[in-house]
């Protein structure tokens, strides 16, 4: 049974077509990663996903529902949540209260105290509860809106290039996380540059080139397609 499915999902820009023809599938309970160059149509995609662009043409389906008319907080309602690459934390407050609005609407009391501290834990960020986000390191605040992101246990977890800026130990770690969540039954779909991480996690890997869905397979089988690394892999600049 598929989690995320999309049938000839086409989006154009005025004139210029930035996702054509993209009929995708992942399963539940897999790590699916989404590799490409730059430009290749991967944010357009989490965000045809999420419902933040309406696609000019094709349909949307989370767990064989058709998702396609539903506005984003009804997606997100539905068990779909995002972590952008762009930490969306607030740096003023602090780590705890940070977690406290992610979860404002979901519980209360006595709940709502475990829960934060099961994502603080989960997340390691136990000793850094009082903190002022803003405080955090790169990795931690990346680790923060991990928490955030799974705080209201999404069945779909889409991560924007979750490791950008991290040291190699910070994406490990990141990786391990992602690893746990999928073992708790999350399925989660990578965007993801960092060909190190793409093998710890990754199930299955599609490869989007100009707007398309270029290759799809193992991440074996995505490393020993010449065409592949032709567009991308082994490219300095794309890696
Ligand atoms: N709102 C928009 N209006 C016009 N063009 C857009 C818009 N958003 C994206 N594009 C164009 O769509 C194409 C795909 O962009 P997108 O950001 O989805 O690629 P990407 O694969 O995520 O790239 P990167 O790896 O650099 O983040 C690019 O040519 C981009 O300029």
């Amino acid at each position: 049974m598929s989690i995320l499915e999309t049938i000839e999902l086409q989006k154009n820009f005025g004139g210029v077509q930035v996702a054509r023809d993209l009929s995708f599938e992942m399963e539940r309970g897999e790590v699916h990663c989404l590799i490409g160059p730059n430009g290749a149509g991967k944010s357009t995609f989490f965000r045809l996903v999420l419902g933040e662009h309406q696609p000019t043409a094709g349909r949307i389906f989370f767990d064989g529902e058709d998702i396609t008319e539903l506005a984003s907080f009804a997606r997100i309602r539905k068990g779909i949540s995002v972590k952008f690459q762009v930490p969306g934390i607030f740096k003023d407050l602090s780590v705890w209260q940070n977690l406290e609005i992610a979860l404002q609407h979901h519980l209360e009391g006595q709940g709502l105290t475990a829960e934060i501290a099961r994502v603080l834990e989960f997340v390691d960020l136990n000793a850094a509860a009082g903190e002022l986000a803003g405080n955090l390191s790169h990795g931690q605040q990346q680790w923060l809106e991990i928490g955030m992101a799974v705080s209201v246990k999404p069945r779909l977890l889409l991560l924007d290039e979750p490791t950008a800026g991290m040291s190699p130990d910070e994406t490990r770690k990141t990786g391990e996380m992602v690893k746990t969540l999928n073992t708790e039954g999350v399925s989660v779909l990578a965007v993801e540059h960092d060909m190190e991480f793409v093998r710890q996690i990754a199930d299955r890997v599609t490869v989007l080139h100009m707007g398309q869905l270029f290759a799809q397979g193992s991440i074996a089988e995505i490393e020993a397609d010449e065409r592949v690394a032709e567009i991308y892999l082994g490219k300095p600049d794309d890696a």
